[in-house]
């Protein structure tokens, strides 16, 4: 069936949060449509590493079972990584449910997932063939669920600063206004890849020679980042907008009123908030504001929660499409 489950932002929306209930154990995970490893804290980590973390005890679930010889070993583009061992259990997600998931059970961890004490580990919901689990590579829980969800698919409802939604199986039109747009995914990445070769400025004539042209809808990243051309059209709007090497990428005093952005997706038009292009403060006096949007030398873009908190995006494993829609 169906399942639905609310997630949560960190402070200053640096992640979603979502429960998952693990062979009878629910635990707080950070769900990534950029990546296709499913692996937690668990108890066989040190004390040190597991303080404030929720984790997954093997051990306590009746229905775990050890896949003899397998492990993984997964690094993130933000220089972070995990790596472990791998069972599997029951995936209950609002009711949505998967026997026999891929388990990966992080034996060593890295810093920055060790201090981020909410978060118990990632489900990473793009295609299966980015998985790393050898010798024997595993299949993601939307995978493994398409079989049984009523529709082929799971939604992305992110919002600034409050509650949101993760739905699979089902897309409800009361979280979006208009009808969704869809254009065709490219899985050759293993990523949801589509076309992205235009962009706007406040409403302003469109550019159409985005080099590359191409970007993923990625949950698991906390920003939008995209090709240099892009960055330097959008900023050229915002007074007092720099490239500060320092903090490590633009920013802008807080009070600059950020245009908002039109984003081509798939041949749409997409747009993304001016107000949530505002990222952060990096000061204490809140004087100089951090951008949402910043560059990537690599391609492709990555379109990450900064798209997602004005866009709801559905997420098509039937036919390899991702339908786009304001909310
Ligand atoms: C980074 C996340 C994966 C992640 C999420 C959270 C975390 C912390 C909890 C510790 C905060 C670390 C890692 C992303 N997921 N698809 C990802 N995984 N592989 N590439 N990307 C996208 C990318 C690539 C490069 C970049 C980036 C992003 O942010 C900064 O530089």
């Amino acid at each position: 069936g169906a399942g639905s489950v609310a997630n949560t932002p960190e402070a200053g929306d640096v992640e979603y949060l979502a429960p998952v209930t693990i062979g009878g154990q629910t635990v707080n995970m950070d769900f990534d449509s950029g990546s296709s490893d499913l692996w937690v804290f668990n108890t066989q980590l040190s004390l040190n590493t597991l303080s404030g973390h929720m984790a997954y005890n093997p051990a306590q679930s009746s229905t775990f079972q050890l896949l003899p010889g397998s492990t993984f070993s997964i690094s993130y583009g933000d220089g972070s990584g995990a790596a472990g061992n791998v069972g599997t259990d029951t995936v209950n997600i609002g009711g949505a449910t998967v026997t026999g998931q891929a388990i990966e059970l992080a034996t060593d961890v890295s810093t920055s997932f060790v201090t981020d004490t909410q978060s118990t580990g990632l489900i990473g919901l793009a295609f299966s063939k980015l998985n790393t689990v050898k010798p024997v590579q595993q299949k993601t829980f939307f995978d493994n669920a398409l079989a049984t969800l009523p529709e082929p698919v799971f939604t992305a409802d992110l919002r600034h600063n409050a509650a949101g939604t993760y739905e699979f199986g089902a897309i409800d039109s009361t979280k979006f206004s208009g009808p969704l747009a869809w254009t065709p995914v490219n899985t050759t990445s293993g990523f949801w890849q589509f076309t992205s070769q235009a962009f706007a400025v406040g409403g302003g004539a469109p550019s159409t020679s985005v080099p590359g042209g191409q970007a993923i809808a990625d949950t698991g990243t906390t920003l939008m980042l995209a090709d240099q051309s892009v960055v330097d059209g959008y900023y050229s709007q915002v007074q007092g907008a720099v490239n500060n090497a320092t903090v490590g990428g633009v920013t802008f005093p807080c009070s600059a009123t950020l245009p908002d952005l039109q984003i081509d997706v798939g041949g749409t038009m997409a747009t993304v908030r001016g107000d949530d292009i505002n990222f952060a403060p990096v000061d204490q006096t809140g004087t100089t504001c951090f951008g949402g949007l910043q560059a990537t030398t690599v391609q492709p873009q990555i379109y990450g929660d900064i798209f997602f908190k004005s866009n709801f995006v559905a997420f098509n494993g039937g036919n390899n499409s991702l339908g786009v829609a304001p909310h």
